[in-house]
């Protein structure tokens, strides 16, 4: 006997004899194994025997029960068997007892792969032929390298096997897919690929079978990417027309495990319904195949809260049913609803602003800087009765403090020194009728907001220097990215104004958080070339560029991507290296205040540092001073020029103004 077969049979012996000589480095699977081999099934290494083949009939019949799994394994077992034989492997599936009920190998290795035990029929049950990656898989019921001597048996110790299990969709492990080379390198390592690829399969096959099995029910199938939907979705529910879900393939019950323990259970037997583990409607679910032309829809789940892209599969000759998709649920609001694509948290946005449309309620629609706050209290406005009327927007961060009240309330002629000689009407007053919008409302300086609360409460304003109010109509959005609450636990904010503000709350979701970021892309191309009058086809490179940027959150940051790369284009389409530099890694991530495209952005690296802040607080506030004086001195104080060049918000930019005591000359503090 060869003498690595007598080492490692002493090996064995000596443990059996209760001595601690595990090889060094032996991993825990293997090592519970040959405990199991030696104290439970008293398997003995010093005699050591070839796996023992089932007669033609017993075969034969164990192929028979597992007839089902046999058919719907075949095209798996093919397809990875194609892989894998250039590299010398073969393939054996076993079922739940360890039996292999089917097999492949090359016609040259046949009698050697026969001799390894590698063949149909043999019987790989850990009980009887000792650690290998078939039998100890299905004990343990996860995928497992069998590496040379980490069989038990000697007769083993030259091959390397890597097994994976199929579960059957309660899951209850059913078969073992096993790949297995006569001839390998040394370190286990070399066996990792194998690991991934004979997990793959198994895990496309366990769905096969699960199809199979379910094919008379609703399935919802569903993956974090929109494009594999179709194609190899991850997660399988068999559903109920109730929604209650009746069986889940592996992802699936991962999910629900990820459920359970956020959302602990409702009754310790049942399985959750479908509209408790993703965010939506039983509707909006069972409709999906009707409401979208790739017939996908996007959900959020209540487990970790990501999103997923998830499609319905109807059983064959299932009656269509007229079931109502959401965009049929409500009318068309062509305003509102062209500002999402398929963005859940934006369906529910919308449904709500809808419904908002037509009451007076006042809004507070919050989101982070650059989200379309403005673009949706301007579509709440074009939507709803008051759209022949003025919709005013007024930016609390953008006018000097000073000036603030004479613009928002107007004043009398010779109200103060230096006002109009036939006195202004303020900004509320010319939202009469119409939509008052005030954009950062956090920045409200706390005297006003007392003023602006009495023209809520009373709906009549009082312009400096007049002795009697006016009455107005008007209905209030407010928007802010501030957390409101903050500023009144800090007193900079009064409570009783934010309640009146805050008939209804809409929270727009950041851009990274955004499903329909290809809704997004395309529409804003769109809008650019229809406004720029140019048309540049948008490849598909540059999309998915733009798809897998890390935004920090930024609409207005996209479109300025875009529309750089629209200028920047040479011929007749948008290729990657068009983009800002930025985009065209992976890696952009907001730094500071100073975003990743604002960073890019040629003005940005080109503004010069040399004039200094009037009073730095360091030398890099100094240089942001500095380049900021540049750009407005060089737009002749525009700051959307400004705000745009460096893909920040207009707000950002007057904020930073004040910071720097940066005062555009035609805005000097009026003497009152
Ligand atoms: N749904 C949308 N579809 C297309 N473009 C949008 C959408 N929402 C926002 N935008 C674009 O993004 C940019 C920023 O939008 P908007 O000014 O409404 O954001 P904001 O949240 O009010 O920003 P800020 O916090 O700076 O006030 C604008 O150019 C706007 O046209």
């Amino acid at each position: 006997m060869p003498s690595d077969k007598q080492q490692h049979i002493q090996t064995l012996m000596q443990l059996g004899e209760g001595r601690d000589v595990f090889p060094k480095a032996q991993r825990d699977v293997i090592r519970r194994s040959w405990q199991r081999c030696l104290e439970k099934y008293q398997l003995d290494p010093s005699r050591p025997r070839p796996v023992r083949v089932l007669t033609q009939q017993a075969l034969r019949d164990h192929q028979e029960s597992a007839d089902e799994l046999l058919h719907v394994a075949r095209a798996g077992v093919e397809r990875l068997y194609s892989q894998i034989a250039q590299h010398g492997y073969a393939l054996i599936l076993t079922d739940q007892r360890g039996i292999a009920v089917d097999f492949r190998g090359q016609r040259d290795q046949l009698s050697e792969l026969r001799r390894a035990g590698l063949y149909l029929g043999s019987d790989w049950n850990e009980r009887y032929a000792g650690t290998s990656a078939a039998g100890t898989c299905l004990h343990d019921g996860a995928a497992v390298t069998c590496h040379q001597r980490e069989h038990f048996d000697a007769t083993h110790i030259d091959l390397t096997c890597t097994a994976a299990p199929i579960t059957d969709p309660q899951g209850r492990v059913i078969a073992a897919l096993d790949i297995s080379a006569l001839k390998s390198p040394r370190p286990q390592e070399s066996q990792t690929f194998a690991l991934s690829l004979v997990t793959l399969h198994a895990r496309m096959i366990e769905d096969a079978y699960f199809l199979h099995r379910y094919r008379d029910c609703l399935i919802l199938r569903f993956d974090t990417a929109r494009e594999f939907v179709h194609l190899n979705g991850r997660g399988l529910f068999a559903i109920q027309e109730d929604g209650k879900v009746i069986a889940a393939n592996h992802e699936g019950r991962r999910l629900i495990d990820a459920h359970l323990e956020r959302w602990p259970p409702w009754t310790v037997s049942t399985l959750p319904a479908v509209t408790q583990l993703f965010d939506g409607e039983l509707n909006e679910l069972l409709s999906i195949p009707h409401a979208s032309l790739d017939q996908i829809r996007a959900f959020r789940l209540r487990a970790d809260d990501a999103i997923v892209f998830v499609t319905l599969i109807e059983p064959r000759g299932y009656p269509v049913r007229a079931l109502p998709t959401v965009s049929q649920q409500d009318d068309p609001v062509p305003e509102l609803d062209q500002l999402a694509g398929d963005d859940p948290s934006m369906h529910r946005l919308l449904k709500l602003a809808r419904r908002m449309r037509h009451e007076n309620v006042s809004i507070l629609i919050r989101g982070e800087t650059g989200t379309g706050k403005e673009v949706l209290a301007r579509a709440l406005h074009d939507s709803g009765p008051r759209a022949k009327a003025h919709f005013v927007a007024v930016n609390c961060a953008a006018i000097p403090e000073s000036l603030i009240e004479s613009e928002l309330f107007g004043y009398l002629p010779g109200a103060f020194t230096g006002g109009r000689p036939k006195g202004m009407r303020g900004l509320i007053q010319q939202a009469d009728g119409g939509t008052l919008f005030l954009d950062e409302i956090g920045d409200m300086p706390l005297p006003l907001q007392s003023r602006l609360l009495r023209v809520l409460a009373e709906r009549e304003v009082s312009p400096l220097g007049a002795e009697t109010p006016i009455k107005v109509d008007i209905r209030v959005i407010t928007a802010t990215h501030r957390d409101v609450t903050e500023l009144i636990a800090s007193g900079q904010f009064r409570e009783d104004l934010y309640y009146r503000l805050n008939g209804a709350e809409l929270l727009l979701p950041a851009l990274r958080e955004r499903a329909d970021r290809h809704y997004l892309i395309r529409k804003l191309h769109a809008e650019l070339q229809a406004e720029r009058d140019q048309s540049l086809h948008l490849r598909a490179d540059a999309i998915s560029a733009l798809l897998n940027h890390h935004w920090p959150g930024n609409i207005r940051q996209l479109r300025n991507a875009i529309a750089f790369a629209m200028a920047t284009a040479e011929g007749d389409e948008i290729t990657l290296h068009d983009l800002p530099e930025v985009c065209q890694t992976h890696t952009g991530r907001a730094r500071g205040t100073t975003t990743p495209l604002a960073a890019a952005s040629p003005f940005a690296s080109g503004a010069s540092s040399s004039t200094t802040s009037p009073a730095p607080a360091s030398a890099e506030a100094g240089e942001e001073a500095g380049e900021l004086l540049e750009l407005l001195r060089h737009t002749d104080w525009n700051v959307s020029q400004v705000a745009r060049q460096l893909g920040v918000s207009r707000p950002t930019i007057y904020r930073r103004m004040r910071r720097h005591g940066l005062v555009a000359p035609n805005h000097q503090p009026l003497a009152s």
